[in-house]
C-alpha cells in the first residue's frame, strides 16, 4: 500500500546573482519512510532543505505540507506546520537544561505558571519514547553533540512534527554514536514520521534509508527506491556520468593498487609520538587514494599531521619513492611534495587578512623564499592553474610581488615549511612584517574597526542602537555576526577578498 505523502515540493525555483541554486526541482516525503537527498557539492541539496524549511522564499514553485499550499514566511512558519530540522551544529539553547529544551514553547503550565516537575516528567517520557535514558535537569552542555542531536529529535517528537530534516547529521560522529541516532530516527519512522536525511556518506544512505532523490546542477535527476538503485548507479546519477567511464577509472585504479612492484610514493613505519600516537605504519602508492579510519581520539589527525612534520615524529622512520626521508618539519614535507589539507582549514589552511589570491601562491612564495619575488605573470599562472582545476573563474587582482615576498615572512611561512602549524590565537597578534604588509593592515583596520552592525547602520540612530545592544546577534542588514571577537575576521575578509 503506497504511503501518504506528507510533503510536497513542486517545480522549485531558487536563484541567486549569477546562479540557478534549484531549476524546477520536485520533492516527494511520504509518512514513515526515510528520504536521503543526494547530491555533489553544490547539487542543490541545502537550498532544496532550506525552501522547505522556510528558510529561504522560493521563487517559483509550490510547497504543501499535510494536503495545503504554504508560503513560509520564515523557520518558526515552517515548525508550526510540523517541519523539524536537526543540524550538524545543534541548533538548541546550550544554556538550558535538557528537559526546557525538550519541552521549549510547550511547557506544562499550572495554576502557578509553569509546572516544572510535570514539564520534566513530559521531556522525559519523549526522550524514553526514542529509547534515551538522560537526566532532563543537566545542562544541554554537558553533552555530547551526539546526544544533543537526539534531544532535538525528542524536541521534534514532542511538537509533533510530521516532518524530520535531518541535515548532515552524522558529520562529526564516531560509529556507536551514529548507531544510536540511527536507531532514534528509524523509530520516528515507525511512528509514521517522513524523514529526509542529507549525507556525503553513502554506507549511511544504504543502511537507513528507503528512497533516494538525487539533484545534479540544481535540477532533479530522479526518485528511486534505495533497494533498486545499486551504489555504483547512484554514483553515475550523482556525477552524470556513465558507469563504463567509472567502471574504466576504478580498474584503473585497481591495477595500480594491484602492481605491488611499484614503489610506495610514501612509506612510514612505526611512526609515533610519546603520549600523541604510538608506532603506524602505512604505505602510498602511486595513483592510489588511503583513507585513515578509526573512532574519534584513535590518532586519525595525529598521524596525517605528524606525515606533514606538522607535529615532529619522535619514533618510526619514513621513505619517499624509496629513500630515508625526515619529515621533521612541514618545511622538510613540502620539499618531498607532500601536502598537507587541514581539518581546521579556517584557521590552519588559510589566512584570512590575506586575499584569495595571495593565499594561493602562499606556498609556492613561500617556497621560493623572500628574494626571489614572484611576478605577476607567475603569479597569475599559478592562480589560473589553481582555480581552473577546481573549476572556478579566477577573480582576483594582482598583489604587488612586496605584498607577497611580506606575506611569507615569519607569520606565514610555516605554509612554506616553518617548525610548526602555529595555533589559531597567533593569527590575531602578528609578528612585524614588511612596510607594505603593515601599512596595507592598518588601512584593513582602520575600515573594521567599529563592529559591523554599528557600520551598517549608522547612516540610522535607531537602528545602530537595537543592533549594537543585541551582543552576539546578527546585523540587520548585512546579515553579519556583531560580536566584537568575529568582527574583525569577517570584516577582513570582506575589505581584502575581490
Ligand atoms: N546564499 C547563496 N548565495 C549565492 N549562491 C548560493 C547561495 N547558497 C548556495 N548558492 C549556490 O547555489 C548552488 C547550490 O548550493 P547548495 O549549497 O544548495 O548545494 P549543496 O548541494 O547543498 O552543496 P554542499 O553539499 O556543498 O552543501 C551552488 O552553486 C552554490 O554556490
Amino acid at each position: 500500500m503506497p504511503s501518504t505523502v506528507v510533503a510536497e515540493l513542486r517545480d522549485i525555483t531558487i536563484a541567486f546573482p549569477g546562479v540557478k541554486a534549484l531549476d524546477g526541482v520536485d520533492l516527494v516525503l511520504r509518512a514513515g519512510e526515510i528520504h536521503a537527498l543526494m547530491g555533489e557539492n553544490g547539487a542543490g541539496k541545502s537550498t532544496l532543505i532550506k525552501a522547505l524549511t522556510g528558510v529561504y522564499a522560493i521563487d517559483s514553485g509550490t510547497v504543501e505540507v499535510g494536503g495545503r499550499p504554504r508560503r513560509f514566511s520564515g523557520t518558526a512558519d515552517a515548525q508550526a506546520a510540523g517541519i523539524a530540522t536537526v543540524y550538524q551544529e545543534v541548533n538548541l539553547c546550550t544554556n538550558l537544561s535538557v528537559g526546557e529544551n525538550v519541552m521549549l514553547g510547550r511547557e506544562v503550565r499550572g495554576r502557578l505558571g509553569i509546572d516544572w516537575s510535570a514539564t520534566h516528567r513530559a521531556a522525559r517520557t519523549a526522550l524514553e519514547l526514542l529509547g534515551l535514558q538522560i537526566d532532563t535537569r543537566t545542562s544541554l552542555s554537558s553533552h555530547s553533540i551526539a546526544v544533543q542531536q537526539l534531544i532535538a529529535i525528542a524536541r521534534a517528537t514532542v511538537l509533533e512534527s510530521a516532518v524530520l530534516v535531518l541535515d548532515e547529521p552524522t558529520s562529526s560522529l564516531d560509529r556507536s554514536e551514529v548507531e544510536q541516532l540511527f536507531a532514534v530516527v528509524r523509530r520516528m519512522r515507525d511512528t509514521g514520521v517522513a524523514v529526509l536525511f542529507v549525507t556525503h556518506f553513502l554506507d549511511q544512505v544504504y543502511e537507513l534509508c528507503d528512497r533516494i532523490t538525487v539533484l545534479r546542477n540544481g535540477r532533479r535527476v530522479g526518485e528511486f527506491p534505495t533497494a533498486e538503485l545499486p551504489r555504483r548507479e547512484l554514483v553515475s546519477t550523482m556525477l552524470g556520468r556513465e558507469l563504463a567511464r567509472l567502471e574504466a577509472i576504478e580498474d584503473r585504479a585497481l591495477a595500480v593498487g594491484a602492481a605491488d612492484s611499484t614503489v610506495p610514493v610514501l612509506r612510514v613505519e612505526d611512526l609515533g609520538r610519546k603520549g600523541v600516537i604510538a608506532g603506524a605504519s602505512l604505505e602510498l602508492r602511486p595513483g592510489e587514494i588511503v583513507g585513515l579510519a578509526g573512532l574519534l581520539g584513535s590518532g586519525r589527525t595525529e598521524l596525517a599531521r605528524l606525515l606533514y612534520g606538522a607535529d615532529r615524529p619522535d619514533a618510526g622512520h619514513a621513505e619517499v619513492h624509496g629513500r630515508p626521508a625526515r619529515l621533521s618539519s612541514p618545511r622538510a614535507a613540502l620539499a618531498h611534495r607532500i601536502a598537507f589539507s587541514s581539518e581546521d582549514r579556517r584557521s590552519e589552511g588559510i589566512i584570512p587578512d590575506l586575499s584569495v589570491r595571495e593565499n594561493l601562491v602562499l606556498a609556492v612564495q613561500a617556497q621560493r623564499g623572500w628574494a626571489r619575488p614572484l611576478s605577476r605573470t607567475q603569479q597569475d599562472a599559478i592562480v589560473e592553474r589553481y582555480m581552473t582545476s577546481l573549476g572556478v573563474q579566477p577573480p582576483m587582482p594582482a598583489r604587488s610581488s612586496a605584498t607577497c615576498r611580506a606575506a611569507t615572512s615569519r607569520r606565514c611561512s610555516w605554509a612554506a615549511g616553518s617548525p610548526r602549524i602555529p595555533s589559531s590565537s597567533s593569527w590575531t597578534s602578528p609578528p612585524a612584517a614588511s612596510t607594505s604588509v603593515r601599512r596595507r593592515r592598518s588601512s584593513v583596520r582602520s575600515r573594521t574597526s567599529r563592529p559591523a552592525a554599528s557600520r551598517c547602520c549608522s547612516s540610522r540612530r535607531s537602528s545602530r542602537r537595537s543592533c549594537a545592544s543585541r551582543s552576539a546577534s546578527t546585523c540587520c542588514k548585512t546579515g553579519i555576526s556583531s560580536p566584537k571577537s568575529s568582527t574583525r575576521r569577517t570584516s577582513t575578509w570582506m575589505t581584502s577578498s575581490p
